[in-house]
């Protein structure tokens, strides 16, 4: 997908790799660029809209942790003054294994029901033109970091479900794949708790090995939005960018 001139919804746009990605973004000439956030940063929203004035940025304040029925009636003031969304990037996440129900909240059901929320709008099977949805998990979905079990298994499931999604398109219309940074140096993984502190050093022992900055994760993250690959599960780690192989234990046949 080619940027230049799409509307582009982007939950928790203003984070370490959301801000940086968003500036990639903008940089690309998209027609608008709505971010959705928990955190509200006018000073960020204004450095993105002089960084290219061509490009229409706006804020709206939004929690994914509210029930869908919020959701859509924000989507719907999206939606009326756009009229069309081309796609919609889900980045929202906290790294805290003390709070497990949250964790699941923000990082699981937060990306699903943003998800279920928005085909309302694009369901080929309702009218709807199809979109695309981008989905930010984790390499932790792949392989834990196991001293944070319940971050890295809301991660895995966000995986699992963009999987899905992309298996779904032919019927919905909406085409889907994951982006799956691994240790990027953000605010998010400076220090954070192990789950019942199984390791109070997490975070230290993982920043002893080699990281990737945020900004070389959006320009990954950039190529990534223009190949456009439904079922793609994006490894952005190292500075690097692969289409990783998911390998099949077994098959439902339906
Ligand atoms: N930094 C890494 O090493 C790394 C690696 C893999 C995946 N990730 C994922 O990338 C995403 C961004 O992480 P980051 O490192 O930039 O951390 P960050 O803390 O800087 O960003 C987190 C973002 O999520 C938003 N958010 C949190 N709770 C929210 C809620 N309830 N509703 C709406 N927005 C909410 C925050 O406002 C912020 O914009 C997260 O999903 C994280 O799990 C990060
Ligand atoms: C330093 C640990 C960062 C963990 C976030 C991976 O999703």
């Amino acid at each position: 997908m080619a940027i230049a001139n799409k509307n582009i919804i982007f939950v928790a746009g203003l984070g370490g790799i959301g801000f940086d990605t968003s500036r990639e973004i903008v940089k690309s000439g998209p027609k608008n660029l709505v971010i959705l956030d928990r955190i509200d940063n006018p000073a960020a929203i204004a450095e993105l809209k002089a960084l290219n004035p061509k490009v229409t940025v706006t804020f709206y304040p939004y929690d994914v942790t509210v029930p869908v029925a919020e959701t859509t009636k924000l989507l719907k003031t999206i939606f009326d003054k756009l009229k069309t969304v081309d796609l919609l990037i889900n980045g929202a996440g906290i790294l805290d294994d003390y709070q497990i129900e949250r964790t699941i909240a923000v990082n699981f059901t937060g990306t699903v029901n943003t998800t279920t929320a928005i085909m309302a709008f694009w369901d080929k099977r309702k009218g709807g033109p199809g979109g695309v949805i981008a989905n930010i998990c984790s390499v932790t979905g792949f392989n834990a970091i196991y001293q944070v079990p319940v971050y890295s298994a809301s991660k895995a499931a966000a995986l699992s479900f963009t999987n899905s999604l992309a298996k779904l398109a032919p019927i919905t219309g909406v085409t889907a794949y994951s982006i799956n940074p691994g240790i990027t140096k953000t605010t998010l993984v400076h220090k954070f708790n192990s789950w019942l502190d199984v390791e109070p050093r997490v975070a230290e022992l993982l920043l002893e090995h080699p990281t990737q900055t945020s900004l070389e994760c959006a320009q990954n993250f950039v190529k990534a939005i223009e190949a456009n690959q439904n079922g793609a599960i994006w490894k952005l780690d190292l500075g690097t960018l692969e289409a990783i192989e998911w390998t099949k234990h077994w098959d439902s046949h339906i």
